[in-house]
């Protein structure tokens, strides 16, 4: 039997589509096969909407600092144009025909459908049926929330990042479990707006992964700035009324409000058929890849299923990969030193590659060298709104930077430099000695790497 296309790709997601358009571009044949929205969590209820929200809370805080710095400005906050924004501009009102069009001009397949994948090489599409690959099997399928066995909370109608996106008016209160990316990006922009955030997590410090002093600096933010923080404390139970939402803690306080948003991580969505299905063994969870993102002889992988980091930038990173090696271009293999990640706070917290801790728990020589924003020129000028550091993990050994983090305003934008410093080992040296224009935020490298220089002797 001859097969229905060369190239199968299951989840249209950022990764999928990406690959699907390059492989469909490059002349093969490709069927691409999506449940929900070609585009993914992404463009429809991830970045780019909350940073819609950012963007809109940001400016409302610039507005309240206008006291301090030039005068005086009267502040309104209308979450309708946020709202707005997000159905017309964003999301196209959840409809992704433009999306589905771009990949069809370039001779793709289309089918919406959940798929479910039969072998290596079949697929299996409701109202179609059985599908070959006869060439590639491509497994794109992203992750969904993951909700906490926390008693009582899979009978109250919690929210995700979904409902949150599409919220078109907000409500007066909100608790959010989970103080990681989602819950802070979404829980200040939502308290800058006039919402009274609750903020709860299990972990002592918000955005636990980074380093401490990046939770320690956010906390304090978020608590001058109204947000009630309740850190290092399970969650025993979770109920709802007519009043709305209680969630008891393990220290026997309680928290109430209007509205309960989940954000406690993401999973996986293989099941046990489908990781069976794949010739896999053990108990499913991400997908295991080689350097060029094959999960096995004639299946490749990409995105957020692949377990090396949720974020749309590690999506498009893996399919360029996976689309070079099915059609057997030279391309380097993938290299997870330098993952760049920015929660887009204000603060921002950026960071790339090794936190001190994991650089210790890796065995290297590690020695560490920060610079606090509010003490260099930029920062000082700054004044309102400055708070941050730069922070530096340095292997001692090679005289090369592990890990680094840039906390303040645009430290998303100052996190660039070190992002290539820690992904081309550039030797430490060699930052010490080049030119840093000034005033910048970014010169805050130079009195990092002085202050790291000065730990050395
Ligand atoms: C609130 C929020 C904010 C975020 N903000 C950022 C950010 O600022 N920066 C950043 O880099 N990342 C951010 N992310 C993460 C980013 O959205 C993801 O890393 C990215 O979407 C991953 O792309 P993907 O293709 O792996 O998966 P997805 O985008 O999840 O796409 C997978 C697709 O597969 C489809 N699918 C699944 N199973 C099947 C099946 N059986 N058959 C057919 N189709 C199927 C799904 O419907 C989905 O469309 C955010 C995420 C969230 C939730
Ligand atoms: N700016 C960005 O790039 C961005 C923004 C949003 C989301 N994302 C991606 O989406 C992923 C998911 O975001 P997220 O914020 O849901 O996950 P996360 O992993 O960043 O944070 C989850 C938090 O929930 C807490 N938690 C887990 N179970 C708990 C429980 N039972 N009780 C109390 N607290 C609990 C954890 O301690 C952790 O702090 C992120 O890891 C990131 O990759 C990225």
């Amino acid at each position: 039997m001859s097969p229905d296309a060369d190239v199968i790709v299951v989840g249209l997601g950022v990764a999928g589509e990406a690959i699907a358009g390059k492989l469909a571009e490059a002349g093969l044949s490709v069927i691409g096969i999506e449940a929900e929205l070609v585009g993914g969590e992404c463009p429809y209820w991830g970045c780019i909407p909350t940073k819609m929200m950012i963007r809109a809370a940001d400016a409302l805080a610039e507005a309240r600092r206008v006291g301090d710095l030039a005068g005086s400005a009267e502040v309104h906050s209308d979450w309708s144009l946020v709202a707005e924004r997000i159905r017309s501009e964003a999301t196209d009102n959840w409809n992704d025909q433009v999306a589905v069009d771009r990949l069809t001009d370039k001779g793709m397949r289309f089918l919406r459908g959940r798929a479910t994948i039969r072998s290596t090489t079949q697929v299996e599409v409701p109202s179609v049926g059985t599908l070959t690959a006869g060439q590639a099997l491509v497994v794109t399928t992203g992750t969904t929330s993951a909700i906490p066995p926390i008693p009582g909370l899979a009978d109250v109608p919690y929210w995700t990042n979904r409902d949150a996106v599409k919220a078109e008016t907000l409500p007066g209160e909100l608790l959010i479990i989970g103080a990681g990316a989602i819950g802070t990006e979404i829980g200040q922009a939502w308290a800058r707006f006039g919402v009274k955030v609750t903020l709860l997590d299990a972990a002592d410090r918000p955005l636990a992964q980074e380093e401490a002093e990046s939770g320690a600096l956010l906390a304090e933010v978020l608590a001058a700035e109204g947000i009630e923080l309740r850190l290092g404390v399970g969650i025993a139970k979770v109920s709802h009324d007519d009043s709305g939402f209680t969630v008891e803690l393990a220290d026997g306080s309680s928290v109430h409000g209007e509205k309960l948003l989940v954000a406690t991580g993401r999973k996986p969505t293989l099941d046990a058929d489908t990781w069976q299905a794949l010739g896999l063994t053990g108990k499913p969870g991400t997908l295991p890849t080689d350097e060029q993102l094959r999960v096995g002889h004639g299946v490749w992988a990409a995105g957020d299923i692949t377990g090396h980091g949720a974020f749309t930038h590690m999506a498009t990173y893996q399919a360029d990969i996976v689309a070079a090696s099915i059609l057997g271009e030279p391309i380097a293999g993938a290299d997870y030193r330098a993952v760049p990640r920015v929660a887009f706070t204000d603060p921002e917290i950026g960071a790339v590659g090794m936190t001190e801790k994991q650089a210790r728990e890796a065995g290297y020589a590690v020695q560490t060298g920060s610079a606090q924003l509010p003490s260099t020129s930029r920062g000082w000028i700054h004044k309102v709104g400055n708070a941050g550091f730069i922070k530096l993990v340095a292997d001692t050994d090679a005289d090369v930077l592990l890990g680094a983090t840039t906390a303040g305003p645009n430290g998303g934008e100052i996190l660039g430099a070190l992002a290539v410093a820690v992904h081309a080992r550039v030797p430490i040296s060699t930052l010490e000695t080049m030119i840093y224009a000034y005033p910048t935020f970014h010169r805050g490298i130079l009195d990092a790497v002085r202050d790291l220089r000065a730990a050395q002797r």
